[in-house]
């Protein structure tokens, strides 16, 4: 593509060199450049771009945008100004691609938690109701049922594009993406045509990197103030700064509640440990999921469909096939006749909320037998407040490893157990091995009970050393109860895993 071409999406402040130069590749890493490409620098938040024009010009970069012009131009090598690279790099690559999200009907999920559900269940719905989808997630890419693994929850604005475009070149109607507010702030969607959005909710998170609970909602709604007057944005009433978010958005709003008026409604009718019996805007509905907050997740799931012109029977009827994610509150029964559950909470707050959705479906008629354990290499100060949340719901706790990494994993265990007095330590026995840890709890529980195995979800490893061991929580609760194995699961359609 002609760098004139290119430049059509931005406004230079000055352009040394000439315009005509077939551009074959936008990169914002020295280290990927090829012969032929545009080098975007940017200033991170590790080191500034800039540094690197030298090198990738070296590496055969025919153009470079940037905000500062180099005092050594060299020759044959066009440069572009801008204000800022960062407002400037999501159009430039827009456009590289094909501007593909023009091509597709591009949906957007925002919020603390629940992104990676919603939009993995309005992929799996849409291609259920027969149409070609992709899905950028946290947990994985999709390019119409072709997985691609996913390093961030929103790729950075090259592989983003690049990413749309092979959904566009692979014939996909539909696309579902998380927007994480770390690529809302650092415009990783610039230039993105979004045909809606979604907010599921806020709670405190990522403070490091955004400092203020402010700078955090700002993230988020700008995200929503950027949308179209031809987009829809649909937001969660029941929270608090649900209505904040779409206050400046020129898009057309609606509201999803569990609890009070909203334009679209859900409300339980009964709860088990297999699933739910909602009413969702005045039809009732059997679904495979449990817990309050999947209600709201399921209603957003509800009205974005509804808002790309689906048929309410139509959604409804495939909502009771769909399943939940996997690694997000996940239920694997035992034949014994209790209930393991699957989740990937590994943070305080995360474990609160999972068991206190478990304590919704059981009504104290089982107990509830946690395995947990804390990442090494990572947070220090959340494993004594992890292990309290799993001791203040739960009837007994197994700690063990999680991804220990370069720690010891005694010492991550002995960091857990630090954070509980002589009574709450009663509950607790600590096993290091997970896989004996599970296997304890298996014993352990009777007919009825529940067991939370914690922290991996959808992982299938143990970082120990820096080598990625296989360990799947799924793989290992099958194995003991005897049941069906993962590949069985994949045949039968399973394309969240
Ligand atoms: C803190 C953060 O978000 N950092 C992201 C940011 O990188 P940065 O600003 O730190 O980059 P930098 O290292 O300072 O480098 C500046 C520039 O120099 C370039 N460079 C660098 C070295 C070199 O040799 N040559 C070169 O050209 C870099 O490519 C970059 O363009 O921009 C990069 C490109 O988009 C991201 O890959 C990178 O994500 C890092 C790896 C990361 O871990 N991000 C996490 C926090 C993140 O984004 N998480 C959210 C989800 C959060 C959640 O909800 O859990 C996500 O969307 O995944
Ligand atoms: N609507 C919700 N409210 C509160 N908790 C939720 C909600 N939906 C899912 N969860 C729980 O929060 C955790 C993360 O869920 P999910 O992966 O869907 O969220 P996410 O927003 O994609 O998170 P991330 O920021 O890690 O990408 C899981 O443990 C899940 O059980
Ligand atoms: N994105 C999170 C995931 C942690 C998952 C848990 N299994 C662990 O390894 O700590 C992190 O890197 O902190
Ligand atoms: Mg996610």
């Amino acid at each position: 593509m002609k760098l004139q071409e290119l430049l059509k999406g931005i406004k230079p402040t000055s352009v040394i060199g000439g315009v005509d130069a077939d551009i074959t590749g936008v990169d914002i890493d020295s280290r990927q450049v090829k012969d032929g490409h545009l080098f975007v620098a940017m200033k991170g938040t590790q080191v500034d771009g800039h540094r690197f024009i030298p090198k990738a010009i070296e590496q055969g970069a025919s153009a470079v945008l940037c905000e500062d012009l180099p005092e050594e131009k060299a020759e044959g090598v066009t440069y572009i100004q801008v204000p800022s690279t960062e407002d400037a790099v999501g159009h430039v690559a827009t456009l590289f691609y094909g501007d593909p999200s023009k091509k597709l009907k591009l949906v957007g999920v925002t919020g603390t938690n629940g992104k990676t559900t919603i939009a993995t269940l309005l992929y799996n719905m849409f291609r259920k109701m027969g149409y070609k989808c992709g899905l950028l997630s946290t947990v994985v890419n999709y390019i119409d049922g072709e997985a691609i693994p996913a390093d961030h929850t929103t790729p950075d604005p090259i592989e983003l594009n690049m990413l749309l475009g092979k959904m566009v070149e692979a014939g996909c109607e539909y696309a579902f993406m998380e927007c994480s507010s770390h690529a809302i702030a650092q415009k990783r969607i610039g230039g993105l045509k979004f045909t809606g959005g979604i907010f599921t909710n806020l709670t405190r998170d990522h403070l490091d990197y955004h400092k203020t609970f402010e700078n955090y909602r700002n993230a988020k709604k700008a995200f929503f103030d950027g949308l179209p007057k031809s987009a829809f944005a649909i937001t969660n009433a029941d929270d608090k700064n649900g209505m904040i978010m779409v206050q400046n958005t020129k898009a057309t709003v609606k509201t999803y509640s569990i609890r009070q008026m909203a334009d679209f409604r859900a409300r339980i009718i009964e709860m088990h440990f297999a699933g739910m019996y909602l009413d969702i805007d005045g039809h009732e509905v059997g679904v495979q999921f449990i817990g309050k907050f999947n209600v709201s997740n399921l209603l957003a799931v509800y009205a974005a469909a509804r808002m790309l012109g689906k048929d309410p029977e139509e959604i409804l009827v495939i909502l009771s096939t769909l399943h939940s994610v996997s690694g997000r509150l996940e239920p694997i029964q035992s034949p014994k006749g209790f209930t393991a559950i699957v989740d990937y909470a590994h943070t305080p707050d995360a474990l609160q909320n999972v068991l206190a959705a478990i304590h919704e479906v059981l009504n104290g008629k089982g107990h509830v037998i946690t395995v947990c354990g804390a990442g090494g290499n990572r947070d220090h100060g959340k494993r004594p407040l992890m292990a309290q949340e799993a001791v203040k719901q739960s009837d007994k706790v197994i700690i063990t490893s999680d991804n220990p990494r370069f720690e010891d994993p005694q010492a991550i265990i002995d960091d857990m157990l630090a954070g509980l007095n002589a009574q709450q330590m009663q509950k607790v026995i600590s096993i290091v091995d997970r896989k004996e840890a599970i296997k304890t709890a298996c014993m352990m529980a009777q007919k009825g009970d529940v067991i939370l195995v914690a922290g991996k979800g959808h992982e299938n490893y143990q970082e120990i050393k820096g080598v990625k061991h296989h360990f799947d929580d799924h793989e290992v609760l099958r194995e003991i109860f005897g049941i069906n194995t993962p590949s069985q699961d994949a045949a039968a359609g399973a394309c969240d895993k």
